[in-house]
C-alpha cells in the first residue's frame, strides 16, 4: 500500500460524514438554495485564491524534479458557474471557518517542510474529486452536473494524481517513518480534512 492509500483509510469516515451534509445532498437532488450557493461560491472564490498560493508556495519547497504547476493551473471559477451564484456572493463576508482552515495550511507551509505543506493541502485536492465521483455515480437531478463533472475530469484529476504521486515519492515506504512522526503527519492531514468538513456543513442555509 502507498502512503497516499494508506491516508485514504485514515480519512474515509470523515470523507462518509461529509457525503451525508445537507449540502452535498443538494448537491445530489438538484435543490439548494441561491443564498446557499452564493455564500459556498463567495467562500470558495476566496479560498481557491489563497490556496493556489499556497500550493505555489510548497512547489518552490520540493526537490526540482518534482515540482509541477499542475495544480495551480487549475480554475475552478469554472466550477463555481455551474452552481448558478448571483451577483450577491461579491457581498457576502469571508467566514472564521475558512481563514481558520487557511491559516491551518499557512501554518504548516510556514514549516518549510514541502512533505507536511502537501499533507495539509490534500484533502481539498483529493476530497472534491472523491465528492464528484461519488455524487456522478448518485445524483438525482442533472442542475448541478456541471460541478460534478468538473471535479471528476482529466485536468482536474491530474491534479488529484500528482499530488498522490509526489507523497508516496517523498514517503517511498511509510511503514518504516517513526511511529510520531507519522502520527505528526496524519494530523496535518485530519486537521484540514475536519475544515473540509466544516466548509461544508457552514455553505447550508434555507432561503
Ligand atoms: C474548501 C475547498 N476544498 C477543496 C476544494 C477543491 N479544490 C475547494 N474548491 N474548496
Amino acid at each position: 500500500m502507498d502512503f497516499h492509500e494508506y491516508l485514504l483509510t485514515q480519512s474515509q469516515t470523515e470523507l462518509a460524514s461529509i457525503l451525508q451534509l445537507p449540502f452535498i445532498d443538494g448537491l445530489r437532488s438538484g435543490e439548494l438554495s441561491q443564498i446557499s450557493r452564493d455564500y459556498y461560491v463567495a467562500q470558495d472564490e476566496y479560498y481557491v485564491a489563497r490556496f493556489m498560493d499556497l500550493s505555489l508556495q510548497v512547489e518552490q519547497l520540493l526537490p526540482p524534479n518534482l515540482r509541477s504547476s499542475i495544480v495551480a493551473d487549475t480554475d475552478e471559477s469554472d466550477a463555481h458557474l455551474g452552481l448558478a451564484p448571483s451577483n450577491r456572493f461579491k457581498q457576502i463576508e469571508i467566514a472564521d471557518h475558512n481563514l481558520a482552515y487557511l491559516a491551518h495550511i499557512e501554518d504548516t507551509v510556514s514549516s518549510r517542510d514541502p512533505l507536511q505543506g502537501l499533507l495539509a493541502l490534500l484533502p481539498c485536492t483529493e476530497s472534491y474529486h472523491l465528492i464528484g465521483k461519488a455524487l456522478l455515480n448518485d445524483h438525482s437531478s442533472e442542475r448541478y452536473s456541471a460541478w460534478m463533472k468538473y471535479y471528476v475530469a482529466d485536468a482536474y484529476q491530474a491534479g488529484v494524481q500528482w499530488i498522490w504521486q509526489t507523497i508516496d515519492q517523498l514517503v517511498p515506504s511509510f511503514k518504516q517513518v517513526d511511529s510520531d512522526v507519522l502520527a505528526s503527519y496524519e494530523a496535518i492531514y485530519q486537521k484540514s480534512y475536519a475544515f473540509e468538513y466544516d466548509f461544508w456543513a457552514h455553505a447550508f442555509l434555507k432561503e
